[in-house]
C-alpha cells in the first residue's frame, strides 16, 4: 500500500529533524560564543538540538540571526539573541561566528547552494560569510548533482522598483520566465522580505561546474549553458539586484588559504536526513 501524503510529510519532517540534531552534535562545540541561525523549516530542529542540550551548554553563546523568523526561533528557546550589526568589536573587528547553521533549497555535488526558498537569502549570506564555518542542513531531497535540476529558479532580491528592469534583463540572460513571487496564500501582493524587498524567482537550466566546461561550452549563457561563478558574478552586476540566492565559490577552510577569511558562502559540510532515518553527511572535499 502506497504511504499516505501525511506518512509521507512525517517521514520528511523526522528527516529534516536527524540531519539537525547531528549536524548541531558533530559542528557545535560547547567552546563556541557566537552562533549563526538560519531560517526555514529545518532550522527549527537546529534550535531544537541546541536546547535539548540544557541551559548551562548555551550558557556562554550567543545566537545571530537571519530574519525575524530565525530571531523567533531563538527568542522562544530562550537563548541569548545577537543582531550581525550588534557583535563586539575587537581591534576594529567584529568578531566572526564561530558556526552557522542553515537549510537549503538544492545542494550540489560541489556544496553549492541554492537559497532564498523562504525569501531570506540576503541575511542568510551575510550570516554565512561571517562565519568560520558553515554547515547546511536539508532532508535528502535537496540533493542533487547540479543546480537548478530539481529546484528550478534562483531567489534574486530585488528593490522593488527595479523589478520591471530586472526581470528584462533576466530574460536577456537567458531566463525563461522570471517572476515577482507573490505572498499569496497569507498575504495579498508581492511577498517582502524582512529588508522590504522583492523576491524573483528565475529559472535557469541546470547549472555546470567549472569541471563541466569544454571549449565549446565556456559557460557564459551561450546556448543557455551558464557556469555558477560566471552566472553569479553577472547577475550580481544588474542595478536593483540586492542579492542572489546561490551561494557559491568557496567554503571556509578553502578562504582562509586564499586570504579571504569570512568570505566563504559555501558550507564545509551539508547534513541529509533520509526517509530511512539515516543522516548523509556530504564533506567538503
Ligand atoms: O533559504 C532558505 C530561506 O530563505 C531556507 O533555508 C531554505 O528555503 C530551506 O528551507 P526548509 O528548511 O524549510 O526546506
Amino acid at each position: 500500500m502506497a504511504a499516505s501524503a501525511s506518512d509521507v510529510a512525517a517521514l520528511i519532517e523526522s528527516a529534516k529533524k536527524a540531519a539537525a540534531f547531528q549536524a548541531v552534535e558533530d559542528h557545535l562545540s560547547p567552546t563556541d560564543k557566537f552562533v549563526g541561525i538560519g531560517s526555514g523549516s529545518t532550522v527549527v530542529y537546529v534550535v531544537e538540538a541546541i536546547a535539548a542540550k540544557g541551559p548551562s551548554f548555551s550558557a556562554n553563546m550567543t545566537f545571530i540571526p537571519t530574519g525575524s523568523q530565525s530571531k523567533g526561533l531563538i527568542r522562544a528557546a530562550g537563548l541569548r539573541l545577537c543582531n550581525l550589526d550588534e557583535r563586539p568589536v575587537i581591534n576594529g573587528v567584529s568578531v566572526a561566528l564561530d558556526v552557522a547553521f542553515d537549510g537549503a533549497d538544492e545542494v550540489d555535488e560541489d556544496l553549492n547552494l541554492i537559497k532564498g526558498g523562504g525569501a531570506c537569502l540576503f541575511q542568510e549570506k551575510l550570516v554565512a560569510v561571517a562565519a568560520r564555518k558553515f554547515i547546511a542542513v536539508a532532508d535528502s531531497r535537496k540533493q542533487s548533482p547540479r543546480l537548478c535540476t530539481k529546484w528550478k529558479t534562483i531567489p534574486i532580491e530585488v528593490l522593488p522598483l527595479a523589478a520591471p528592469d530586472v526581470l528584462n534583463r533576466l530574460k536577456a540572460m537567458g531566463s525563461p520566465n522570471p517572476v515577482v513571487r507573490s505572498g499569496l496564500p497569507s498575504k495579498a501582493g508581492e511577498c517582502v522580505t524582512d529588508n522590504g524587498m522583492w523576491i524573483i524567482d528565475a529559472p535557469f537550466p541546470p547549472l555546470l561546474l567549472p569541471k563541466d566546461l569544454t571549449a565549446e561550452v565556456d559557460g557564459t549563457g551561450k546556448n543557455g549553458a551558464w557556469e555558477i561563478g560566471r552566472l553569479a558574478e553577472e547577475l550580481v552586476k544588474l542595478p536593483g539586484i540586492v542579492e542572489i540566492g546561490l551561494f557559491h565559490g568557496f567554503n571556509g577552510v578553502q578562504a582562509v588559504g586564499l586570504g579571504k577569511e569570512f568570505q566563504a558562502q559555501k558550507p564545509v559540510a551539508a547534513y541529509f536526513g533520509t526517509p530511512s532515518g539515516e543522516v548523509q553527511v556530504q564533506n567538503a572535499a
